[in-house]
């Protein structure tokens, strides 16, 4: 089937290949999808992975730039990226990282030159791609570093909850100084900005976290309430007529009247608000990248070694980061 459109194409990389995203991809590829998914990986990587599963063969189709071909059961598409050695299930191989980001880069690229409609990753080990010498905190950061954006947002959602980050992979101890005036003030813009563009949410409602313990008990248990974050939400409702709700304290802003309530919780670190969305959706939640030049959604789990190869790995999460990413390129075509 030839069809002109780079709207019904979605990349994905999927990440470490000694963990579970290989998995992950060859269980995508039990169904048909509406779109054509290329994956971008080593095609014996995928085989052999296929073959441990115990799962039927797929028909791997190159990577035709100028062809788009729909899904069928069994089949997918293939834009071949080598692994540069051996591949253990669940046995990290340092001299494998340069595989790992030479995959993100090329989807990257290729997202933000048109050739796709959207990315869906799977989990990467940060850890090894650090000890090849490549600096490396996250999807996120590299992406945006990539894309030229200086800002970005990491939003997880669930079927009854979304959390966004103010800060993402970062020292708890850097925290406090990196939540400036600035800072917040272009992260809940753009944070307001993109559930109103992407996912056709209006007049989102924010409910904002304070930093320390009761949001700070007036200044007596941390002065970053007064001094940052309520300047920021009084500024941006005035200004802007944001509805934002808070700064409230991290430990009861999860409580199910506020959740109800919520468009979206904005945490102001990583275990603020991920520890309670994972509790609440782990293994089906949504990660999101807001203010990339490109769709860009993920899985919610790591990359789950002692799992890689024994046909344990869940793919609800993947199959869920797949079909928000179509639903967000529809949006973005209305
Ligand atoms: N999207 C990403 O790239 C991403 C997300 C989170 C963590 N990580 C990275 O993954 C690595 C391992 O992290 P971790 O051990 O903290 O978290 P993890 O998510 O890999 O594992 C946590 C627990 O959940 C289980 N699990 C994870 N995914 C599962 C699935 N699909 N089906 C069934 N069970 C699943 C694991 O077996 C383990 O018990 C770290 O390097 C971390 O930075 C990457
Ligand atoms: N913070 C994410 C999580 O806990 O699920 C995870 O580390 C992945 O982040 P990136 O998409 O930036 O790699």
């Amino acid at each position: 089937m030839t069809i002109d459109s780079k709207s019904l194409r979605i990349i994905i990389t999927p990440g470490e290949p000694a963990g579970i995203g290989i998995d992950l991809v060859a269980m995508l590829a039990q169904q048909a999808w509406p779109v054509e998914i290329v994956v971008c990986t080593d095609p014996y990587l995928l085989i052999h992975r296929v073959k441990q599963l115990g799962l039927p063969p797929l028909l791997l189709h190159p990577y035709q730039p100028n062809y788009v071909r729909l899904n069928n059961i069994g089949e997918l598409t293939i834009l071949a990226i080598n692994t540069s050695d051996i591949v253990t299930p669940g046995i990290l191989n340092v001299a494998n990282s340069n595989y790992v980001i030479a995959t993100l880069a090329r989807a990257c690229d290729g997202c933000l030159n048109g050739e796709f409609a959207a990315l869906v990753t799977g989990p990467v080990h940060k850890g090894i791609i650090n000890a090849c010498g490549i600096p490396f905190s996250g999807h996120t950061e590299f992406l945006a570093e990539r894309s030229k954006k200086k800002m970005v947002v990491m939003m997880l959602v669930t079927e009854s909850m979304r959390v966004a980050l103010a800060t993402t992979h970062l020292p708890l101890s850097a925290v406090p100084r990196t939540i400036t005036y600035n800072m917040l003030h272009e992260v809940i813009t753009l944070l307001v900005e993109n559930l109103r563009k992407q996912l056709r949410i209006l007049q989102p409602r924010v409910y904002v976290c304070g930093l320390n313990p009761h949001a700070g008990e007036d200044g007596y248990i941390g002065k970053e309430e007064i001094e940052v974050i309520i300047p920021v939400l009084k500024a941006l409702r005035a200004v802007e007529h944001y509805d934002l709700v808070g700064p409230l304290p991290a430990d009861t802003i999860f409580l199910p009247q506020y959740i109800q309530e919520a468009d979206v919780v904005l945490a102001m670190y990583h275990d603020q608000g991920l520890t309670v969305l994972k509790y609440q959706g782990f293994g089906s939640a949504v990660n999101i990248t807001f203010g990339l030049p490109f769709i860009r959604t993920s899985v919610d789990h790591g990359t789950a070694l002692s799992l890689a190869g024994t046909g344990l790995a869940k793919a609800n999460s993947m199959k869920n980061a797949l079909n928000l990413a179509i639903e967000m390129v529809k949006n973005s075509n209305v």
